[in-house]
């Protein structure tokens, strides 16, 4: 039998995403002649994807609903030309997805972030080699939390028992929706209380993952 796949959301997650996110956004408002929202804001703005991230920072700065698709690719190229200078991995990521490697778990993304950011940010940061599949916000034609975008990464990794690994309202709701248990990282951009997101575990230090999964997959009979 394989070891349990893991999934895991990217922004909010494995990485602190919104300080780069912020400033592509500032950069857009700015070339649109607006002053920069603070980051606490364009922060609760993350979770469904950069169209709708950016579809929240048109209504909040009453711009015109019209430049919706023009401003997307505005932010969208911004954060490409830099989306790693201010993101920075969570403490312990990287020794959790070593331990869980060398254990033989086999790993995923699975975020809302467009492909080809979460790539690039993958990249930079050196985590690129602890994940075969990467599913984006546009890799299918639905987001999260559809559960289409984790049932494809399962299906990337050969299929099997999973446990996805995420931060927000959205995740939870996607491994609901995929019937996928669900481990609650509690220092991302959660705005719902923790006891009101449905999760099988709840974890704030990356240290405590690896017991805190085994001893979720003992009580499951998987490991
Ligand atoms: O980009 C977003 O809005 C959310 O990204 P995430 O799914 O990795 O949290
Ligand atoms: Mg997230």
């Amino acid at each position: 039998m394989s070891r349990t796949h893991l999934v895991f959301d990217l922004d909010g997650t494995l990485v602190d995403s919104a300080p780069d996110i912020h400033a592509a956004v500032a950069r857009m408002l700015a070339g649109e002649g607006k002053a920069p929202l603070d980051l606490a804001t364009v922060t609760s703005f993350i979770g469904l994807g950069l169209p709708n991230l950016v579809e929240r920072v048109i209504r909040h700065c009453g711009m015109d609903p019209s430049a919706h698709p023009r401003l997307v690719g505005i932010t969208l190229g911004h954060y490409n030309a830099a989306s790693s200078a201010l993101t920075r991995t969570y403490p312990g990521v990287v020794a959790a997805l070593t331990a869980f490697q060398q254990a033989g778990h086999q790993m995923a993304v699975c975020t809302n972030k467009p492909v080809a950011p979460a790539r690039a940010g993958l990249r930079d940061l050196g985590l690129e080699g602890f994940f075969s599949v990467v599913i984006g916000g546009d890799s299918l034609p639905v987001a999260k939390p559809d559960p289409a975008p984790l049932h494809a990464c399962i299906a990337g990794l050969g299929g099997g028992s999973t446990v996805y690994v995420g931060d927000s309202e959205v995740d939870a709701a996607t491994a609901l929706a995929a019937v996928v248990p669900f481990a609650l990282f509690t220092e991302g951009y959660r705005k719902t209380p923790v006891a009101d997101l449905p999760h099988a575990l709840a974890f704030s230090d990356f240290a405590s993952l690896p017991e805190a999964l085994a001893a979720l997959l003992r009580g499951t009979g998987a490991d």
